[in-house]
Protein backbone atom coordinates (compact mmCIF):
# COMPACT_ATOMS: atom_id res chain seq x y z
CA UNK A 1 0.00 0.00 0.00
CA UNK A 2 1.60 3.41 -0.95
CA UNK A 3 1.44 6.16 1.59
CA UNK A 4 -1.53 8.25 -0.16
CA UNK A 5 -5.28 8.60 0.26
CA UNK A 6 -7.16 9.23 -2.70
CA UNK A 7 -10.30 11.70 -1.17
CA UNK A 8 -13.23 12.57 -3.35
CA UNK A 9 -14.55 15.86 -1.70
CA UNK A 10 -17.75 17.84 -1.74
CA UNK A 11 -19.83 15.51 1.11
CA UNK A 12 -20.74 17.13 4.05
CA UNK A 13 -18.93 14.90 6.90
CA UNK A 14 -22.04 13.22 9.45
CA UNK A 15 -22.26 11.03 12.16
CA UNK A 16 -20.06 10.53 15.76
CA UNK A 17 -16.51 9.21 16.17
CA UNK A 18 -14.76 9.35 19.15
CA UNK A 19 -11.36 10.44 20.87
CA UNK A 20 -9.22 9.17 23.35
CA UNK A 21 -6.27 9.87 25.40
CA UNK A 22 -4.41 13.48 23.93
CA UNK A 23 -1.10 12.90 22.14
CA UNK A 24 0.39 15.52 24.14
CA UNK A 25 -0.36 14.53 27.25
CA UNK A 26 0.08 10.48 26.89
CA UNK A 27 3.73 10.70 26.06
CA UNK A 28 4.69 12.56 29.11
CA UNK A 29 3.09 10.28 31.60
CA UNK A 30 4.80 7.68 29.55
CA UNK A 31 8.14 9.29 30.70
CA UNK A 32 6.95 9.58 34.06
CA UNK A 33 6.11 5.91 34.77
CA UNK A 34 10.47 5.80 34.97
CA UNK A 35 10.37 7.55 37.92
CA UNK A 36 8.47 5.18 39.96
CA UNK A 37 9.52 2.52 42.05
CA UNK A 38 6.60 0.25 41.08
CA UNK A 39 4.29 -0.17 38.12
CA UNK A 40 2.06 2.23 36.58
CA UNK A 41 -1.11 1.84 34.55
CA UNK A 42 -2.24 4.50 32.05
CA UNK A 43 -5.93 3.91 30.80
CA UNK A 44 -7.39 5.63 27.43
CA UNK A 45 -4.40 5.55 25.38
CA UNK A 46 -4.56 5.92 21.71
CA UNK A 47 -3.44 3.83 19.17
CA UNK A 48 -1.13 6.65 17.23
CA UNK A 49 2.39 6.10 16.27
CA UNK A 50 4.02 8.42 18.82
CA UNK A 51 2.88 6.12 21.76
CA UNK A 52 4.78 3.17 19.46
CA UNK A 53 7.68 5.58 19.50
CA UNK A 54 7.60 6.21 23.30
CA UNK A 55 7.00 2.29 23.88
CA UNK A 56 10.00 1.81 21.95
CA UNK A 57 12.18 4.03 24.15
CA UNK A 58 11.31 3.10 26.99
CA UNK A 59 11.55 -0.55 26.23
CA UNK A 60 15.07 -0.13 25.04
CA UNK A 61 15.25 1.84 28.58
CA UNK A 62 14.51 -1.61 30.64
CA UNK A 63 10.53 -0.71 31.07
CA UNK A 64 8.12 -3.42 30.29
CA UNK A 65 5.88 -2.19 28.56
CA UNK A 66 2.74 -3.90 27.56
CA UNK A 67 -0.49 -2.78 25.49
CA UNK A 68 -3.61 -3.36 24.87
CA UNK A 69 -4.93 -1.10 21.84
CA UNK A 70 -8.73 -2.20 22.13
CA UNK A 71 -8.72 -1.50 25.44
CA UNK A 72 -6.46 1.50 25.26
CA UNK A 73 -4.42 0.26 28.72
CA UNK A 74 -0.77 0.62 29.15
CA UNK A 75 1.21 -1.44 31.48
CA UNK A 76 4.32 0.05 32.36
CA UNK A 77 6.99 -1.70 34.81
CA UNK A 78 10.53 -0.12 35.25
CA UNK A 79 11.80 -2.50 38.00
CA UNK A 80 14.53 -3.52 35.47
CA UNK A 81 15.68 0.16 34.38
CA UNK A 82 19.19 0.08 36.34
CA UNK A 83 20.38 -3.12 34.00
CA UNK A 84 18.78 -1.12 30.59
CA UNK A 85 20.97 -1.66 27.06
CA UNK A 86 20.47 1.26 25.66
CA UNK A 87 23.16 0.74 22.39
CA UNK A 88 20.13 1.50 20.01
CA UNK A 89 18.88 4.77 21.17
CA UNK A 90 20.26 6.13 17.93
CA UNK A 91 17.98 4.23 15.61
CA UNK A 92 15.43 7.07 17.71
CA UNK A 93 16.97 10.22 16.24
CA UNK A 94 14.61 12.35 14.77
CA UNK A 95 11.44 9.78 15.88
CA UNK A 96 9.94 12.44 17.94
CA UNK A 97 10.45 15.49 20.57
CA UNK A 98 9.84 12.94 23.63
CA UNK A 99 13.08 11.95 24.06
CA UNK A 100 14.23 15.30 25.72
CA UNK A 101 12.03 14.63 28.52
CA UNK A 102 13.77 11.32 29.76
CA UNK A 103 16.54 13.82 31.15
CA UNK A 104 15.37 14.19 34.60
CA UNK A 105 14.11 10.86 35.04
CA UNK A 106 17.17 8.85 33.67
CA UNK A 107 19.63 11.23 35.50
CA UNK A 108 17.70 10.40 38.85
CA UNK A 109 17.91 6.81 38.33
CA UNK A 110 21.48 6.10 36.37
CA UNK A 111 22.84 9.74 36.91
CA UNK A 112 23.36 10.07 33.10
CA UNK A 113 21.58 10.02 29.97
CA UNK A 114 22.03 10.07 25.99
CA UNK A 115 19.60 11.84 24.34
CA UNK A 116 19.16 11.46 20.42
CA UNK A 117 18.35 14.16 18.19
CA UNK A 118 14.67 15.12 18.43
CA UNK A 119 11.96 15.31 15.61
CA UNK A 120 8.75 16.68 15.98
CA UNK A 121 6.49 19.14 13.45
CA UNK A 122 8.68 20.86 11.40
CA UNK A 123 7.10 24.31 12.34
CA UNK A 124 10.12 26.55 13.49
CA UNK A 125 13.12 26.21 14.76
CA UNK A 126 12.36 24.54 17.82
CA UNK A 127 15.35 24.91 19.84
CA UNK A 128 15.83 23.25 23.14
CA UNK A 129 17.74 26.29 25.36
CA UNK A 130 15.23 26.61 27.85
CA UNK A 131 15.27 22.72 28.66
CA UNK A 132 19.59 22.52 28.66
CA UNK A 133 19.34 25.61 31.18
CA UNK A 134 16.83 24.26 33.18
CA UNK A 135 19.04 20.97 33.45
CA UNK A 136 22.02 22.58 34.03
CA UNK A 137 20.32 24.63 36.85
CA UNK A 138 19.50 21.55 38.57
CA UNK A 139 23.21 20.52 38.22
CA UNK A 140 23.70 18.58 35.41
CA UNK A 141 26.25 18.64 33.07
CA UNK A 142 25.69 18.84 29.32
CA UNK A 143 27.56 17.94 26.35
CA UNK A 144 26.36 17.74 22.65
CA UNK A 145 27.24 14.62 20.67
CA UNK A 146 27.34 14.19 17.23
CA UNK A 147 23.55 12.53 17.44
CA UNK A 148 22.22 13.94 20.47
CA UNK A 149 23.25 15.33 23.99
CA UNK A 150 24.43 13.21 26.59
CA UNK A 151 24.19 14.50 30.26
CA UNK A 152 25.34 13.85 33.50
CA UNK A 153 24.67 14.09 37.34
CA UNK A 154 27.78 14.30 39.26
CA UNK A 155 25.59 14.40 42.65
CA UNK A 156 21.68 13.96 43.36
CA UNK A 157 20.13 17.15 41.34
CA UNK A 158 19.49 20.26 43.28
CA UNK A 159 16.03 21.81 43.91
CA UNK A 160 16.26 25.44 42.01
CA UNK A 161 14.59 28.47 41.25
CA UNK A 162 14.25 29.13 37.95
CA UNK A 163 11.71 31.23 35.35
CA UNK A 164 11.43 30.62 31.69
CA UNK A 165 11.18 33.78 29.10
CA UNK A 166 8.43 32.12 27.24
CA UNK A 167 5.74 29.68 29.11
CA UNK A 168 6.62 26.49 27.32
CA UNK A 169 5.04 23.66 27.63
CA UNK A 170 8.38 21.37 27.18
CA UNK A 171 10.31 23.10 29.18
CA UNK A 172 7.89 23.28 31.89
CA UNK A 173 7.30 19.65 31.32
CA UNK A 174 11.23 18.82 31.89
CA UNK A 175 11.12 21.03 34.76
CA UNK A 176 8.52 19.11 36.68
CA UNK A 177 9.81 15.79 35.77
CA UNK A 178 13.38 16.67 36.75
CA UNK A 179 12.25 18.38 40.14
CA UNK A 180 9.88 16.11 41.57
CA UNK A 181 13.09 13.80 42.44
CA UNK A 182 15.85 16.63 43.06
CA UNK A 183 16.80 17.75 46.43
CA UNK A 184 14.89 20.40 48.11
CA UNK A 185 12.43 22.72 46.95
CA UNK A 186 12.19 24.00 42.83
CA UNK A 187 10.48 27.27 41.92
CA UNK A 188 9.11 27.81 38.63
CA UNK A 189 7.84 31.34 37.35
CA UNK A 190 6.69 31.82 33.73
CA UNK A 191 5.29 28.35 33.69
CA UNK A 192 2.65 26.76 30.66
CA UNK A 193 -0.57 25.30 32.04
CA UNK A 194 -2.00 23.61 29.33
CA UNK A 195 -4.46 21.14 30.19
CA UNK A 196 -2.16 18.32 28.91
CA UNK A 197 0.68 19.64 32.06
CA UNK A 198 -2.08 20.08 34.53
CA UNK A 199 -2.93 16.00 33.95
CA UNK A 200 1.00 15.40 34.17
CA UNK A 201 1.08 17.01 37.46
CA UNK A 202 -2.21 15.07 38.84
CA UNK A 203 -0.26 11.76 37.86
CA UNK A 204 3.02 12.89 39.51
CA UNK A 205 0.65 13.73 42.83
CA UNK A 206 -0.58 10.14 42.42
CA UNK A 207 3.14 9.26 42.61
CA UNK A 208 4.10 10.88 45.73
CA UNK A 209 5.02 13.86 43.96
CA UNK A 210 4.52 17.46 45.95
CA UNK A 211 3.59 20.24 43.88
CA UNK A 212 1.20 23.45 43.39
CA UNK A 213 0.38 25.29 41.54
CA UNK A 214 0.34 29.26 42.57
CA UNK A 215 -1.15 32.11 40.74
CA UNK A 216 0.85 33.92 37.69
CA UNK A 217 2.00 30.83 36.51
CA UNK A 218 3.98 29.92 39.62
CA UNK A 219 5.01 26.06 40.20
CA UNK A 220 6.48 24.64 43.08
CA UNK A 221 7.58 21.53 43.86
CA UNK A 222 9.12 19.72 47.17
CA UNK A 223 11.64 17.31 45.98
CA UNK A 224 10.99 13.69 47.45
CA UNK A 225 12.89 10.75 47.70
CA UNK A 226 10.72 7.66 46.57
CA UNK A 227 7.85 7.65 44.01
CA UNK A 228 5.89 4.87 43.05
CA UNK A 229 3.76 3.57 39.98
CA UNK A 230 0.30 5.63 39.23
CA UNK A 231 -2.93 4.60 38.14
CA UNK A 232 -4.22 7.29 35.70
CA UNK A 233 -6.92 8.00 32.91
CA UNK A 234 -5.70 10.59 30.00
CA UNK A 235 -7.43 13.34 29.29
CA UNK A 236 -9.23 13.49 26.10
CA UNK A 237 -7.42 15.06 23.09
CA UNK A 238 -8.65 18.62 22.32
CA UNK A 239 -6.64 18.81 19.72
CA UNK A 240 -8.12 16.11 17.67
CA UNK A 241 -11.30 16.94 18.69
CA UNK A 242 -11.10 20.67 17.43
CA UNK A 243 -9.72 19.16 14.39
CA UNK A 244 -12.60 17.37 13.69
CA UNK A 245 -15.18 19.88 14.61
CA UNK A 246 -13.16 22.15 12.14
CA UNK A 247 -13.69 19.07 9.61
CA UNK A 248 -17.31 19.24 10.14
CA UNK A 249 -17.70 23.43 9.73
CA UNK A 250 -15.59 23.50 6.55
CA UNK A 251 -17.49 20.96 5.24
CA UNK A 252 -20.98 21.83 6.10
CA UNK A 253 -21.77 19.09 8.38
CA UNK A 254 -22.45 17.47 11.54
CA UNK A 255 -20.26 15.66 13.91
CA UNK A 256 -20.58 14.25 17.36
CA UNK A 257 -17.28 13.95 19.17
CA UNK A 258 -17.37 11.29 22.04
CA UNK A 259 -14.75 11.99 24.45
CA UNK A 260 -14.36 15.84 23.81
CA UNK A 261 -14.79 18.22 26.59
CA UNK A 262 -15.50 21.51 27.34
CA UNK A 263 -13.50 22.68 30.11
CA UNK A 264 -10.46 22.17 28.13
CA UNK A 265 -12.23 23.47 24.80
CA UNK A 266 -13.46 26.54 25.97
CA UNK A 267 -11.58 28.87 23.95
CA UNK A 268 -11.82 26.82 20.64
CA UNK A 269 -15.64 26.76 21.80
CA UNK A 270 -16.17 31.07 21.73
CA UNK A 271 -13.99 31.13 18.40
CA UNK A 272 -16.03 28.22 17.05
CA UNK A 273 -19.24 30.25 18.13
CA UNK A 274 -17.64 33.43 16.51
CA UNK A 275 -17.40 31.96 13.20
CA UNK A 276 -21.17 30.85 12.83
CA UNK A 277 -20.49 27.21 14.11
CA UNK A 278 -23.33 26.01 16.76
CA UNK A 279 -22.48 23.13 19.35
CA UNK A 280 -24.13 21.14 21.81
CA UNK A 281 -22.25 19.93 24.82
CA UNK A 282 -23.45 16.21 25.91
CA UNK A 283 -22.58 14.30 28.60
CA UNK A 284 -20.20 12.35 26.61
CA UNK A 285 -18.84 14.67 24.22
CA UNK A 286 -19.76 17.37 22.11
CA UNK A 287 -21.59 18.03 19.07
CA UNK A 288 -20.31 20.23 16.31
CA UNK A 289 -21.93 21.75 13.31
CA UNK A 290 -22.49 23.94 10.50
CA UNK A 291 -26.11 25.54 10.50
CA UNK A 292 -26.23 27.02 6.97
CA UNK A 293 -26.06 30.67 5.71
CA UNK A 294 -22.71 32.07 5.93
CA UNK A 295 -19.78 31.53 8.21
CA UNK A 296 -18.37 35.18 9.58
CA UNK A 297 -14.61 36.02 9.42
CA UNK A 298 -12.89 36.53 12.63
CA UNK A 299 -9.59 38.04 13.88
CA UNK A 300 -7.44 35.35 15.87
CA UNK A 301 -4.09 35.21 17.39
CA UNK A 302 -2.88 31.88 18.85
CA UNK A 303 -1.34 31.84 22.47
CA UNK A 304 -0.18 29.78 25.00
CA UNK A 305 -3.42 28.18 27.18
CA UNK A 306 -5.64 30.15 27.98
CA UNK A 307 -5.44 31.56 24.47
CA UNK A 308 -6.50 29.78 21.22
CA UNK A 309 -3.85 26.81 20.72
CA UNK A 310 -1.67 26.99 17.81
CA UNK A 311 -2.22 23.28 17.35
CA UNK A 312 -5.89 24.47 16.60
CA UNK A 313 -4.79 27.32 14.12
CA UNK A 314 -4.32 25.52 11.00
CA UNK A 315 -7.15 22.71 10.83
CA UNK A 316 -9.41 26.14 11.44
CA UNK A 317 -7.80 27.98 8.98
CA UNK A 318 -9.56 25.46 6.04
CA UNK A 319 -12.77 26.25 7.88
CA UNK A 320 -12.00 30.38 7.42
CA UNK A 321 -11.62 29.57 3.64
CA UNK A 322 -15.67 29.40 3.71
CA UNK A 323 -16.34 32.17 6.05
CA UNK A 324 -17.45 35.41 3.82
CA UNK A 325 -14.90 38.64 4.15
CA UNK A 326 -11.17 38.84 5.61
CA UNK A 327 -10.33 37.26 8.67
CA UNK A 328 -6.74 37.71 10.01
CA UNK A 329 -4.73 35.04 12.26
CA UNK A 330 -1.61 35.79 14.13
CA UNK A 331 0.70 32.85 14.79
CA UNK A 332 2.14 34.04 17.93
CA UNK A 333 3.74 30.50 18.95
CA UNK A 334 5.47 29.06 16.20
CA UNK A 335 7.52 31.48 13.78
CA UNK A 336 7.06 28.77 10.30
CA UNK A 337 3.36 27.70 10.77
CA UNK A 338 1.73 28.57 7.45
CA UNK A 339 3.61 26.54 5.11
CA UNK A 340 0.68 24.85 4.52
CA UNK A 341 -1.46 27.38 2.77
CA UNK A 342 0.59 26.92 -0.14
CA UNK A 343 -1.72 23.36 -0.57
CA UNK A 344 -4.81 25.84 0.29
CA UNK A 345 -4.17 28.41 -2.53
CA UNK A 346 -3.37 25.71 -5.07
CA UNK A 347 -6.72 24.61 -4.17
CA UNK A 348 -8.34 27.98 -5.02
CA UNK A 349 -8.06 29.77 -1.49
CA UNK A 350 -7.13 33.58 -1.05
CA UNK A 351 -4.74 33.36 1.45
CA UNK A 352 -2.06 35.78 2.10
CA UNK A 353 0.69 35.43 5.10
CA UNK A 354 2.73 38.32 6.20
CA UNK A 355 5.78 39.26 7.88
CA UNK A 356 4.37 41.35 10.60
CA UNK A 357 2.12 41.44 13.41
CA UNK A 358 -1.27 41.74 11.91
CA UNK A 359 -4.50 41.91 14.11
CA UNK A 360 -3.64 42.62 17.99
CA UNK A 361 -0.26 43.24 19.39
CA UNK A 362 3.12 42.28 18.94
CA UNK A 363 4.88 39.11 19.60
CA UNK A 364 8.75 37.41 19.38
CA UNK A 365 8.41 37.36 15.62
CA UNK A 366 7.42 40.57 14.64
CA UNK A 367 11.02 42.15 13.37
CA UNK A 368 11.69 38.81 12.30
CA UNK A 369 11.56 38.53 8.82
CA UNK A 370 8.90 35.50 9.60
CA UNK A 371 6.01 35.11 7.56
CA UNK A 372 3.63 34.60 10.81
CA UNK A 373 0.83 36.70 9.72
CA UNK A 374 -2.13 35.32 7.11
CA UNK A 375 -4.85 37.02 5.94
CA UNK A 376 -7.60 34.63 4.62
CA UNK A 377 -10.16 36.01 2.22
CA UNK A 378 -13.58 33.94 1.77
CA UNK A 379 -15.47 31.88 0.89
CA UNK A 380 -13.64 30.84 -2.21
CA UNK A 381 -14.38 26.96 -3.56
CA UNK A 382 -11.97 24.81 -2.93
CA UNK A 383 -10.53 22.02 -5.54
CA UNK A 384 -8.98 19.40 -6.16
CA UNK A 385 -5.25 18.64 -5.97
CA UNK A 386 -2.26 16.79 -5.51
CA UNK A 387 -1.10 17.33 -2.38
CA UNK A 388 1.62 16.42 -0.24
CA UNK A 389 0.98 16.56 3.82
CA UNK A 390 3.96 18.67 5.40
CA UNK A 391 3.31 18.32 9.41
CA UNK A 392 0.70 16.50 11.42
CA UNK A 393 -1.83 19.35 11.70
CA UNK A 394 -0.92 21.34 8.32
CA UNK A 395 -1.80 17.28 6.94
CA UNK A 396 -4.83 17.61 8.72
CA UNK A 397 -5.33 20.33 7.00
CA UNK A 398 -5.07 19.18 3.65
CA UNK A 399 -7.19 16.38 4.18
CA UNK A 400 -10.26 18.61 5.53
CA UNK A 401 -9.43 20.84 2.44
CA UNK A 402 -9.69 17.74 -0.18
CA UNK A 403 -13.19 16.70 1.85
CA UNK A 404 -14.47 20.27 1.28
CA UNK A 405 -13.16 20.33 -2.50
CA UNK A 406 -15.12 19.57 -5.37
CA UNK A 407 -13.36 16.35 -6.95
CA UNK A 408 -10.86 13.59 -6.02
CA UNK A 409 -7.84 15.56 -4.29
CA UNK A 410 -4.62 12.76 -3.78
CA UNK A 411 -3.13 13.41 -0.39
CA UNK A 412 0.76 11.78 -0.34
CA UNK A 413 2.37 11.48 2.83
CA UNK A 414 -0.60 10.19 5.05
CA UNK A 415 1.54 8.28 7.13
CA UNK A 416 2.34 11.88 8.84
CA UNK A 417 -0.85 11.84 10.63
CA UNK A 418 -0.77 8.79 12.36
CA UNK A 419 1.39 10.68 14.81
CA UNK A 420 -1.48 11.97 16.56
CA UNK A 421 -4.91 11.11 14.64
CA UNK A 422 -5.83 7.80 15.43
CA UNK A 423 -7.49 5.36 13.00
CA UNK A 424 -8.68 8.45 10.91
CA UNK A 425 -9.26 6.60 7.88
CA UNK A 426 -11.76 4.69 9.45
CA UNK A 427 -13.23 7.93 11.30
CA UNK A 428 -13.48 9.67 7.99
CA UNK A 429 -15.27 6.14 6.30
CA UNK A 430 -17.85 6.39 10.01
CA UNK A 431 -18.70 10.14 9.03
CA UNK A 432 -19.07 9.10 5.06
CA UNK A 433 -16.05 10.66 3.57
CA UNK A 434 -15.68 8.84 0.43
CA UNK A 435 -11.82 7.96 0.60
CA UNK A 436 -9.73 5.03 -0.62
CA UNK A 437 -6.04 4.45 0.01
CA UNK A 438 -3.75 4.23 -3.03
C1 LIG B 1 4.60 16.84 22.19
C2 LIG B 1 3.94 18.12 22.56
O1 LIG B 1 3.39 18.26 23.64
N1 LIG B 1 3.95 19.08 21.65
C3 LIG B 1 3.28 20.32 21.92
C4 LIG B 1 4.18 21.20 22.74
O2 LIG B 1 5.38 21.36 21.98
P1 LIG B 1 6.68 21.96 22.67
O3 LIG B 1 6.70 21.54 24.10
O4 LIG B 1 7.84 21.59 21.80
O5 LIG B 1 6.37 23.49 22.53
P2 LIG B 1 6.86 24.69 23.47
O6 LIG B 1 5.70 25.18 24.27
O7 LIG B 1 8.07 24.28 24.20
O8 LIG B 1 7.27 25.80 22.39
C5 LIG B 1 6.71 27.08 22.42
C6 LIG B 1 7.71 28.09 21.92
O9 LIG B 1 8.83 28.13 22.79
C7 LIG B 1 10.03 28.02 22.03
N2 LIG B 1 11.05 27.30 22.83
C8 LIG B 1 10.72 26.13 23.47
C9 LIG B 1 11.68 25.44 24.18
C10 LIG B 1 13.00 25.96 24.24
O10 LIG B 1 13.90 25.37 24.87
N3 LIG B 1 13.28 27.13 23.60
C11 LIG B 1 12.34 27.82 22.89
O11 LIG B 1 12.62 28.88 22.33
C12 LIG B 1 9.62 27.22 20.79
O12 LIG B 1 10.53 27.40 19.72
C13 LIG B 1 8.25 27.79 20.52
O13 LIG B 1 8.36 29.00 19.80
O14 LIG B 1 3.53 22.45 22.97
C14 LIG B 1 3.22 23.19 21.79
C15 LIG B 1 2.58 24.49 22.20
O15 LIG B 1 1.33 24.28 22.78
C16 LIG B 1 2.32 22.37 20.88
O16 LIG B 1 2.20 23.04 19.64
C17 LIG B 1 2.90 20.99 20.61
O17 LIG B 1 1.91 20.18 20.00
C1 LIG C 1 3.39 20.33 16.96
C2 LIG C 1 2.84 19.20 17.34
O1 LIG C 1 3.44 18.11 17.86
P1 LIG C 1 4.99 17.83 18.18
O2 LIG C 1 5.38 18.75 19.28
O3 LIG C 1 4.93 16.41 18.63
O4 LIG C 1 5.75 18.05 16.91
C3 LIG C 1 1.36 19.00 17.27
O5 LIG C 1 0.88 18.04 17.92
O6 LIG C 1 0.68 19.75 16.55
Amino acid sequence: MTDLLYVNGGTPLQGTISVRGAKNFVSKAMVASLLGESASVLRNVPQIRDVGVVSGLLDLHGVNVKYDPDAGILDLDPSNVESAHVADIDAHAGSSRIPILFCGPLLHRLGEAFIPDLGGCRIGDRPIDYHLDILRQFGAVVDKRPNGIHLRAPRRLQGTKISLPYPSVGATEQLLLTAVRAEGITELSGAATEPEIMDLIAVLQKMGAIISVDTDRVIRIEGVDRLEGYNHTALGDRIEAASWASAALATGGDVTIKGATQPEMMTFLNTFRKVGGQFDVQDDGIRFWHPGGDLRPIVLETDVHPGFMTDWQQPLVVALTQATGLSIVHETVYENRFGFTEALRQMGATIQVYKECLGGGDCRFGQRNFHHSAVVSGPTPLAAADIEVPDLRGGFSHLIAALAAKGTSTVRGISLIDRGYESFQDKLVALGADVSRG
